[in-house]
């Protein structure tokens, strides 16, 4: 499970324990996962703040001590913020802070480096008073860990403060973060351990989860006595002259997610290019004159319709938004030129009835919003959340994690993927799959999450039968149709 701060805090309020039967527990723990890592002559060094994160720090250098490892602190701050922290500072014994003028010392000969600087309660940016022991820490080559949250990134919105600690392990303490879940956005950490406590299992939280169970779960299946098109038809449009491939990507997607029926409208400048390479869609060619003709008859036959892959140069591309969000009543996929063509109009969405799916990357969805990518980068979940509350829509917003996010408020952060997807016709494909998932499930955020799920699922496969550089999207097919045969 993945938890905000202010859901973990009322998990904690709930578990009967105080704040100091907490940290007890918290400092014990944490000291058997050190000491199943370290011997005790290695030169432990704890470097503390001023809350709760501190007190986890003073109490795990207690319980080492205790079991006569060598262990010292740098108390960073004379004035703590809680009395539990207060508390069992005092019970350290004396000698074992380090002097303010041993500081860099201390850092430098350490074999083992602890972060208790900041935990859940960091905002903003690195104080003046920490920033040239941070950039020490960061520098020193010890085996470093960080308690629940590296000191200088956000918990909930994913900030990281320049000259954040960086650590090989970082310990979450009773349910991973939304920082824990975005560790290729932020790389501080190498691999994240959650250390369980006696808090009562939290039986809500808004941050969706997807795995592979859960996917084989949801999966829709095929009925025996199943007919063409019964789960529901998708219908996609796009592509232009020069870009027939970002339909073909859609169409492979959408096949992917295992449908029985495809329509497709293209402009008849491309017809017989998709035609002579697929032969299972239904096709509907148009020109500028007869799109909206074409559109509305097929329209009343479909459950998702996809619109923008590929759509650049293609002159009836406002004609059709129009038409689609106007006149459709089932869900409508947004990609690329779809997005684009809702620059300065962006009040439509909230005109529209149908609900909407758009699926920017970071680029597409700071020129959408008109933020510069660097201002998006630093806050990208609540400007996501805020945005589809707004709009009233489902946005996927794609990246190495991409989000989904409801106009509900719900979040999933996908974990799947790598740098392979990174490639020209990989969102096409997605755009498919979504599509197609969509048609063929009532939920729309659950087929959206399955897709988005799936999609990274495929690439992590295709790396034991391809280099990374090497992951075509049309791989991605195959990959998804051996994982039905194997799981589904
Ligand atoms: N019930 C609880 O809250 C428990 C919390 N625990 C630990 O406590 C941590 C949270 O404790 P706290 O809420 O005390 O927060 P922190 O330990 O993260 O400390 C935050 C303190 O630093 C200050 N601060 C925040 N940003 C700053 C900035 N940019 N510059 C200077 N000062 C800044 C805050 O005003 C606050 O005084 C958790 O991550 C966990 O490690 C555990 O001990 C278990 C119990
Ligand atoms: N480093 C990465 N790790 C995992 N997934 C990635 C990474 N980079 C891109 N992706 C995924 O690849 C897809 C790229 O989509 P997009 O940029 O729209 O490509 P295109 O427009 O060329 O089809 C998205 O689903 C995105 O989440």
């Amino acid at each position: 499970m993945i938890v905000t701060v202010n859901t973990m805090k009322q998990c904690e309020q709930n578990s009967g324990l105080s704040n100091f039967e907490l940290m007890e527990q918290v400092g014990f723990k944490l000291a058997i996962e050190i000491m199943n890592r370290h011997k005790q002559h290695e030169n432990i060094v704890i470097v503390c703040g001023k809350g709760n994160n501190a007190g986890d720090g003073f109490v795990l250098a207690r319980y080492l001590l205790d079991s006569n490892y060598h262990v010292s602190v740098i108390a960073l701050y004379s004035e703590l913020t809680t009395p539990e922290s207060q508390e069992n500072m005092k019970k350290l014994p004396k000698k074992i802070f380090v002097k303010k003028n041993d500081i860099f010392n201390s850092i430098e000969n350490a074999n083992v480096l602890v972060d208790a600087v900041f935990g859940f309660g960091f905002k903003f940016e690195i104080p003046s008073e920490c920033k040239e022991v941070f950039v020490q820490y960061n520098q020193s080559k010890a085996v470093k860990y960080s308690i629940d949250i590296n000191s200088g990134a956000e918990a909930d919105t994913g900030h990281i403060a320049c000259d954040a600690l960086k650590s090989h392990i970082t310990f979450a303490l009773g349910y991973k973060k939304i920082i824990h879940v975005l560790r290729k956005d932020h790389h501080l950490f190498d691999e994240c351990i959650v250390i369980p406590i006696d808090i009562k299992e939290c039986d809500h939280s808004e941050l969706v989860e997807m795995t592979q169970e859960q996917f084989v779960k949801e999966f829709p299946r095929i009925q025996e006595d199943a007919y063409k098109g019964q789960e529901g038809i998708p219908l996609i449009v796009g592509g232009c002259y020069g870009m027939a491939g970002a339909t073909c990507l859609n169409i492979l997607g959408a096949k992917a997610s295992g449908i029985s029926y495809l329509h497709v409208a293209c402009d008849e400048k491309i017809y017989p290019i998709l035609a002579t390479k697929e032969i299972t869609p239904v096709f509907h060619p148009f020109t500028l004159d007869t799109v909206g003709s074409v559109l509305k008859e097929v329209l009343p036959k479909v459950k998702c319709i996809a619109f923008g892959s590929g759509a650049t140069y293609l002159d009836s591309k406002k004609v059709i938004l129009e038409l689609l969000l106007q006149q459709s009543t089932c869900p409508v996929v947004l990609d690329a030129e779809g997005i684009r063509c809702l620059q300065n109009n962006l009040y439509i969405l909230k005109l529209v009835r149908t609900q909407v799916i758009l699926t920017p990357h970071l680029k597409e969805f700071a020129d959408l919003i008109g933020m510069s990518l660097e201002s998006l980068k630093t806050n990208k979940l609540e400007i996501a959340k805020e945005f589809a509350k707004e709009y009233h829509v489902t946005l996927v917003l794609k990246g190495p994690h991409t989000l989904v996010v409801s106009s509900q408020g719900e979040v999933y952060i996908n974990q799947t993927g790598n740098a392979g997807l990174a490639k020209a016709g990989s969102g096409d494909f997605l755009t498919g799959l979504i599509t197609g998932f969509i048609a063929q499930k009532r939920d729309v955020f659950m087929a959206v999450i399955l897709a988005v799920w799936l999609h990274g699922h495929a690439a992590d496969l295709a790396l034991k039968n391809h280099h990374q550089r090497m992951i075509q999207i049309e791989d991605l097919k195959q990959e998804i149709e051996q994982f039905y045969f194997d799981q589904c």
